[in-house]
């Protein structure tokens, strides 16, 4: 009886739920279709109070409004017309989200990874000078991983291979396994095979197979040969098998193969990422307390690798490891959210701007010693005015603990982003706090990251020539150092995704080969074209999209599946699955080990992609559930898929492996295997508190040129040259943007570019520094026009060469990085240094005198010590004045030279 309330209580609460969405004039319009689904399957889960309806009920339901629904669903005129709205929808937005994207772009004057691509490739088909400089330089073009080309790479592949004398290929299918990303490995085997068959434009390829492992000793090997033999059964088996080289036959009894299970599948499916994450971590404790052997010793933990299909799983290994006392890396961390990366996140935020009482209240909070440390709160809350009470936070920074802090706030603007970084953890005494925190070691490793991460900062503003500041780098850290991944540390194991791991080696790998997962049908789907054409590599390929709606409708989901495009995309995926776990299992040197997180390896995402019959094995007796259970000589049989059909299918090989089951709930009874941790010798060391900082401060470590003063500095400014009419009459708001544009015109060389393309680098030069207003592209064509002319009547014979860079350190030890705007080397190799200046004004030997010749001096002193001859002359071109000024220092500046 209570059965049938239960489910009568579940089927009210649905009808009542249809009702809520019931409109006057149409009582269906604005029911969702899941709710249709769930009629047709009568699939109605429980209420609170209710139940899920029983047999009966569900009889009877069946036979009536599911009957009726289910007949109709998918057919439904309406559920047509709004699945066919929301494709176009999405593609709308698609292609206006696309062409957005692309104006955007344009505007910042900024590429992405597939426009550098797309351009290179464009360069490369279109470009006779590039095609010319590319020939004359290169004589080999060598392309590794080449299985994983994307279609466009392919292309830029072709072209340049016609530039060059020899092209080496060197490439694994076995091993593609970045279809996700645009890669398309069937088209790669398409390619493979013209390429042998001598079909494409470049004529024939011989081809090589290596044969042998010069990675992996015969345990490794064997397992890798006798199970990959069978998944790629449909390839050559020399293709796949690889032997020991003569050369390393002393090492081919090193090593082991194992299989790694736990003992039972508590939890089921749901939980099998949980188990496989406990079992390798259990297995791994286990391992290391065996002693096993390497060629040079016993295996520690820096030797092991643990890899892993998704970063979850990643993740929850390393978890699983450090609980048990095991040093791991190799998931993502929040540094800032340490103590210590508090301290210095902190700290930064108070140097940079000394009124941030946010800053200076969590410092205060972080500080046992700071005497406000208790009280600040309450002291802050008591004050009413509401002005003294914004200015109270200022007086914390007169304690004792924070004096060293505030006389960085000084000047911390001088310094680069490490050289702030280090004084701020010094000011803040955190090697010395540390000490005395549980694991003093990892929190040393935080700072050092965190010091990394301000050393990244700065390369990176580099490259993008902006500038480094305190400010930046805070902005930076707090994105960065939040999904920080460490790669390395002293002796401890890496956990990785299988696709890290490309290409790479460890001497014991661990792989997880997890439990498959039915994730529908693959929404977004491209349809190849019917015949590659490598120099059209996108051409004739179409998009198709399958919106991923009522996805756990059945009859829906069986109909998707007899569609081709959604077939073939469920076969790559698992032929890439297949490739996934080939790439796992041949990166062991020496003992390689396959862990699963059912007991039997049910529904594991390898068999699931080949053959649910591909892998077996016994599991170890179990005698007690708490206890690991060892099957020394356990065998692993694997499917024999290579007997030619008609034979007795079924057949099996057998493979020797050691096979252990782990119990899962270690923890709780204590078993568990616990790796104990050394005491910390940093925590020992003796470290002074309170250091004094630097009385005297120092110069800055870095200086710009333009920022070198000019007074002091006598020279003889004199006009050089006249080369026409000045070509505005003055300047305006933002003139540095005009310029930069004219800047970005002489950059180019000028010299041998065709009219055509002079005429439309200044148009589009003027427009993306919007400087349209103030100059035309006639202008900037007079500019360079007239440069030229004047270097090929003054030095005939001299190469120009445009913006070089120029890095040189000064006597006081600062370093100076810039950019020459141009030299003129002349053909007896001695330079003239070139700068241009876009000044508009009346006086230009003035204001060269006034502001330019602390610039140009560093200038000269740089390109003396880089090309260690003495500078011919330096003149400074003014483009907008039509006037060329020589400088002639008046004492000399260099050791040997009287010019700048
Ligand atoms: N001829 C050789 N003599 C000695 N050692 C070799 C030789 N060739 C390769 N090795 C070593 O064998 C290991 C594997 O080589 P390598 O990484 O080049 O192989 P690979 O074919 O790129 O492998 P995979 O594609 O599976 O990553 C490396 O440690 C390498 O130093």
């Amino acid at each position: 009886m209570s059965n049938v309330e239960g489910s009568l209580i579940t089927l009210d609460r649905f009808l009542r739920d249809l009702d809520a969405h019931a409109e006057e004039d149409d009582p269906f319009a604005r029911i969702p279709w899941s709710n249709w689904a769930k009629v047709a399957e009568t699939n109605y889960s429980a209420v609170p109070g209710g139940k899920k309806p029983g047999k009966v009920p569900q009889e009877l339901l069946e036979n009536s409004s599911a009957a009726i629904v289910s007949e109709h669903l998918l057919s439904n005129s309406a559920f047509h017309d709004n699945i066919g709205a929301l494709v176009t929808v999405v593609i709308e937005t698609a292609i206006a989200s696309l062409g957005a994207y692309e104006e955007q772009k344009n505007r910042l004057g900024v590429m992405d990874f597939v426009d550098q691509e797309i351009r290179a490739l464009d360069l490369l088909r279109t470009n006779a000078r590039v095609r010319a400089s590319i020939a004359s330089r290169y004589r080999l073009l060598a392309v590794d991983e080449f299985q994983d080309s994307s279609p466009i790479q392919l292309a830029i592949f072709m072209e340049l291979a016609e530039l060059v004398d020899e092209v080496i290929w060197v490439g694994d299918r076995k091993q593609a396994i970045y279809g996700f990303r645009g890669a398309d490995p069937e088209l790669m085997n398409e390619v493979f095979a013209a390429l042998i068959d001598g079909t494409t434009v470049l004529g024939s390829a011989t081809s090589e197979n290596p044969g042998a492992s010069w990675r992996s000793t015969e345990a490794p090997l064997e397992l890798s040969n006798a199970l990959f033999s069978q998944v790629f059964s449909d390839q050559k088996e020399d293709e796949v098998i690889l032997s020991i080289p003569p050369q390393r036959e002393h090492l081919r009894s090193i090593g082991s193969r194992e299989l790694w299970v736990p003992n039972t599948d508590k939890g089921k499916d749901n939980a099998s990422n949980s188990r496989i994450a406990k079992v390798i971590a259990e297995g791994v404790a286990d391992f290391l307390k065996r002693s096993p052997q390497l060629p040079d010793g016993e295996v520690s933990q820096g030797d092991i690798a643990v890899l892993m299909r998704t970063n979850s799983q990643v993740a929850s290994v390393v978890n699983e490891l450090r609980a048990r006392g095991i040093r791991a890396v190799g998931s993502t961390s929040d540094l800032l959210s340490t103590r210590e990366g508090q301290f210095v996140a902190a700290g930064l935020a108070a140097v940079v701007d000394p009124d941030d009482s946010v800053a200076l209240a969590e410092l205060v909070t972080l500080m046992p010693d700071h005497h406000s440390h208790h009280t600040w709160f309450d002291d802050t809350a008591r004050i009413t005015d509401k002005e003294e009470r914004r200015a109270h936070p200022q007086e914390w920074w007169n304690d004792a603990a924070l004096i060293a802090l505030s006389e960085l706030a000084v000047n911390a603007a001088h310094h680069s982003s490490v050289e702030v970084l280090l004084p701020i953890i010094d000011a803040l005494d955190l090697p010395q706090r540390i000490k005395a925190w549980t694991n003093p070691e990892a929190r040393l490793a935080t700072l050092d990251a965190l010091c990394q991460i301000a050393g990244e900062y700065e390369d990176a503003a580099k490259q993008t020539r902006l500038p480094v500041t305190p400010a930046g780098l805070l902005d930076h850290l707090s994105e960065a150092a939040t999904a920080y991944e460490q790669t390395s540390a002293h002796d401890a194991v890496l956990v990785t995704t299988i696709h890290q791991s490309k290409g790479l080696q460890w001497p014991v790998v661990i792989v997880g080969i997890p439990m498959a997962k039915d994730y529908g049908h693959r929404e977004v789907n491209v349809e190849k074209a019917p015949v590659f054409d490598a120099r059209h590599p996108l051409a004739n390929r179409s998009l198709r999209y399958l919106p991923g709606v009522l996805k756990d409708y059945s009859p829906l989901k069986e109909r998707l599946g007899e569609l081709n495009v959604v077939r073939h995309a469920g076969e790559a995926e698992e032929r890439e699955t297949a490739r996934l776990i080939y790439v796992a299992l041949t990166r062991a040197e020496c003992h390689s080990i396959m862990a699963f997180g059912d007991p039997t390896g049910r529904r594991n995402v390898l068999s699931s992609a080949i053959d649910d019959g591909l892998l077996k094995w016994d599991l170890p007796q179990i005698a007690d559930g708490s206890l690991r259970a060892v099957d020394q000589s356990g065998s692993l049989q694997i499917a024999d898929r290579r007997q030619s059909t008609g034979n007795d299918t079924g057949s099996s090989r057998d493979l020797p492996i050691r096979i252990i089951a782990f119990p899962l709930d270690a923890d709780d009874t204590g078993t568990g295997v616990h790796v104990p941790v050394a005491p910390s010798f940093y925590a020992s060391t003796d470290i002074p508190t309170g250091r004094p900082t630097n009385a005297s401060p120092r110069p800055p470590a870095r200086f710009t040129a333009s920022g070198v003063d000019s007074e002091g500095i006598d020279a003889e400014v004199t006009i050089l040259a006249d080369l026409g009419e000045p070509l505005v009459e003055k300047g305006g708001k933002d003139w540095d943007r005009i310029g930069d544009a004219v800047h970005a015109y002489l950059g180019l060389p000028l010299a041998v570019l065709p009219a055509e393309a002079l005429h439309s680098a200044a148009k589009r030069i003027l427009s993306r520094w919007d400087a349209e207003g103030v100059l035309s592209a006639e202008m900037l064509i007079e500019v360079g026009r007239r440069w030229t002319e004047w270097i090929d009547t003054t030095f005939p014979g001299a190469e120009v060469v445009t913006e070089s860079p120029i890095a040189w350190r000064n006597d006081a030890g600062q370093v100076m990085e810039g950019w020459i705007d141009a030299r003129i080397v002349l053909p007896t190799g001695e330079h003239v240094l070139v700068d241009h200046k876009s000044y508009p004004g009346a006086d230009p030997i003035g204001h060269i005198r006034e502001n330019y010749l602390g610039q140009l001096r560093v200038y000269g002193q740089s390109l003396e010590s880089a090309t260690g001859r003495v500078t011919a002359q330096t003149v400074v071109h003014l483009p907008l004045l039509g006037k060329v000024v020589a400088v002639l220092a008046a004492e000399p500046a260099g050791q040997n030279s009287n010019h700048m």
